[in-house]
C-alpha cells in the first residue's frame, strides 16, 4: 500500500512515450504495471511501446540532431545545469521514487541523487571545453585542422539498478556533445527516467533532443533501433550476456558502442591491511544497493592470518543490519528487484555451503511479502564454488582465503570479468604493485567505493567497452575530423 506522500508523487509521474517532445501513448493504447519489490504491489501503469513507437522515437531523434549539433555549446552547457539544480530542487522525490520502484533504502536513494546529478553538472563543464587542433603539416604544404563532431542519434538501455544514476551518465554526455538521444529505461524501474525527462524539459531542452519509450518488449522494440541505418551509437549497461548479443547486432551498422557488463570484483585483504577499514570497505563495497551493483564486491579474497578476525567482525556488523522496506527509519537492506534474484542468492549460498562453506550471518530467503534476502556472510568458500565465479547481486559476503601475494593476485584475476577490485593493504609498494597486477579497469585502494562522475568508469575483458563519466566520458558521444587546407 502507498501513502498520501508516495500517492501524490505517483500521481506527478507521466504515464506516456516521450517523443518529438510530446507525451503519447503507445500504439493501440498498450500499458503495463509497475510494482514495489517490497510489497509486490503495482504502483503505477504505464505506456507499453511497440516496436513501429520505438522507430518513431528515432526518427525524432534524427529530426532534431542537426540543430542540436550547431546549438552553441553554451547553450547546451545552460541547459544540463539548470537540470542539474532541477534535480537538486526534486531531489526527496527522486529519491523516493527509486525507493518505491527498485527498493533500496531511501538514504541510499538520496545518494543516488547526489551521485546521478553531479554527471548533469560534470558535463555542463565539458559541453565547453570541446576542443581541436590546428597545425601545418610536415611538408609545409597544407594546414591540419582537427575537429570534435557528435557522433549523432545515440540509444541508451539502461538498467534498474541505478535508475538516475546510469540514466544521467549516459545522457549527459551526448548532450552536452551534441547527440540526440533515444532512451529506453528498464522494464523494473521505468518511473525515475520518466519523471527525470520531465525535469529536462523544464530546463529547457528542445523537443526531439531526447526520447523515451518504456515497454515490457525490449529486444523487439530496441532490434530495429539498432539495426536502423541512422542510428551512430548504441550505450548499455547490464548483463555480460545481454552485452554481447547487443554488440553482435550493432556490428551490422559498425555502430560505436559503449558497453558497461558484468563484474565480479575480488577484494582482498592482506595481512598488513588495517582490518578497521577493511571492514568499512567491505560494508560498503559489498551492501551498497542491496549488493546489486556491478561494482559489488563479489569475492572476499583474505590473507589467511587475518580471515578469521575479518570474518567475524564483519559477520558482527551483518547480523545487526536492518532489513525492511526502504521508506522504512533506518532500514539498511531492502528488497532484491524480483523472485529470480532472490532464488539465485539462494542457489549460491546452498552450492558454497554443499562445499563446505560455513555460515556466519543470514543464509536464506525471508518468508512472506516481498523479494527479501537476509544479509549474509560465509566463509571457508571452496575454489569451484559457483559463489566465486558469477556475479550474486545480492548481499552475500563470500569469504575464501590466500597465502602470499602471489596467490591473491592468481585469484583476484581468475576471472573473464574486470571491472573493479578493491585492495587493502598497508604497504604502499603493494598497493602500487596490485595497481599494475589486478586486470580490473577501476580499483579502490583501501577504498570500499570508487563511482564518481568525474572518474572513468568502466571495464576490461568481459566487462565491458568504454568509459562513462570523467574527462574520457564525453569522448565516446565525439569523433575527430581530420580536415586539410592548402598553405597557400
Ligand atoms: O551497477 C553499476 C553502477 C555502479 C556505480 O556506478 O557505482
Amino acid at each position: 500500500m502507498t501513502n498520501e506522500t508516495e500517492k501524490t508523487l505517483l500521481d506527478a509521474v507521466p504515464t506516456q512515450l516521450f517523443i518529438g517532445g510530446e507525451w503519447t501513448d503507445a500504439a493501440e493504447g498498450r500499458t503495463f504495471d509497475v510494482r514495489d519489490p517490497a510489497t509486490g504491489a503495482v504502483i503505477h501503469t504505464i505506456a507499453d511501446a511497440s516496436p513501429a513507437d520505438g522507430i518513431k522515437a528515432l526518427d525524432a531523434a534524427v529530426a532534431a540532431q542537426e540543430s542540436w549539433a550547431a546549438t552553441p555549446p553554451r547553450t547546451r552547457s545552460d541547459i544540463l545545469r539548470r537540470a542539474f539544480d532541477l534535480v537538486q530542487e526534486h531531489k526527496e522525490d527522486l529519491a523516493l521514487l527509486m525507493t518505491l520502484e527498485m527498493g533500496k533504502p531511501l538514504a541510499e536513494a538520496r545518494g543516488e541523487v547526489g551521485y546521478g546529478g553531479e554527471f548533469l553538472r560534470w558535463f555542463s563543464e565539458e559541453a565547453v571545453r570541446i576542443t581541436g587542433r590546428y597545425g601545418l603539416n610536415p611538408e609545409g604544404t597544407g594546414r591540419m585542422v582537427v575537429s570534435q563532431r557528435p557522433v549523432g542519434p545515440s540509444f541508451f538501455i539502461t538498467p534498474w539498478n541505478f535508475p538516475l544514476a546510469m540514466a544521467t551518465r549516459k545522457i549527459a554526455p551526448a548532450l552536452a556533445a551534441g547527440c540526440t538521444v533515444v532512451i529506453k529505461p528498464p522494464e523494473l524501474t521505468p518511473l525515475t527516467t520518466l519523471y527525470f525527462v520531465k525535469l529536462l524539459v523544464e530546463a529547457g531542452l528542445p523537443a526531439g533532443v531526447v526520447n523515451v519509450f518504456t515497454t515490457t518488449s525490449s529486444s523487439a522494440v530496441s532490434g530495429p533501433i539498432i539495426a536502423d541505418p541512422r542510428l551512430r551509437k548504441l550505450s548499455f549497461t547490464g548483463s555480460t550476456e545481454v552485452g554481447r548479443k547487443l554488440i553482435a547486432q550493432a556490428a551490422e551498422g559498425v555502430l560505436r558502442v559503449s558497453m558497461e557488463l558484468g563484474g565480479n570484483a575480488p577484494f582482498v585483504v592482506f595481512d598488513d591491511a588495517d582490518i578497521d577499514k577493511a571492514v568499512d570497505g567491505a560494508m560498503l563495497a559489498k551492501f551498497r544497493n542491496i549488493g546489486q551493483a556491478c561494482t559489488a564486491a563479489n569475492r572476499f579474497i583474505v590473507h589467511e592470518k587475518v580471515a578469521d578476525d575479518f570474518a567475524s567482525r564483519v559477520a558482527e556488523r551483518v547480523a545487526s543490519m536492518k532489513v525492511g522496506r526502504g521508506t522504512e527509519d533506518g532500514v539498511q537492506i531492502g528488497p532484491l528487484i524480483d523472485d529470480k534474484a532472490v532464488a539465485k542468492a539462494v542457489d549460491l549460498v546452498d552450492d558454497a555451503v554443499s562445499r563446505g562453506a560455513t555460515v556466519l550471518a543470514g543464509g536464506k530467503a525471508i518468508e512472506g511479502e516481498g523479494t527479501f534476502f537476509e544479509p549474509t556472510v560465509i566463509t571457508e568458500v571452496a575454489a569451484g564454488s559457483d559463489i566465486l565465479r558469477e556475479e550474486i547481486f545480492g548481499p552475500v559476503l563470500a569469504i575464501a582465503t590466500f597465502s602470499d601475494e602471489d596467490e591473491a593476485v592468481r585469484l583476484a584475476n581468475d576471472t573473464e570479468y574486470g571491472l573493479v577490485s578493491y585492495v587493502f593493504t598497508q604497504d604502499l609498494a603493494r598497493g602500487h604493485r596490485m595497481i599494475d597486477r589486478l586486470e580490473t579497469g577501476m580499483m579502490g585502494l583501501n577504498v570500499g567505493v570508487v563511482s564518481n562522475a568525474a572518474a572513468p568508469f568502466g571495464g576490461v575483458k568481459q566487462s565491458g567497452v568504454g568509459r562513462e563519466g570523467g574527462l574520457e566520458g564525453i569522448h565516446e558521444y565525439l569523433s575527430t575530423k581530420y580536415t586539410l587546407i592548402p598553405a597557400d
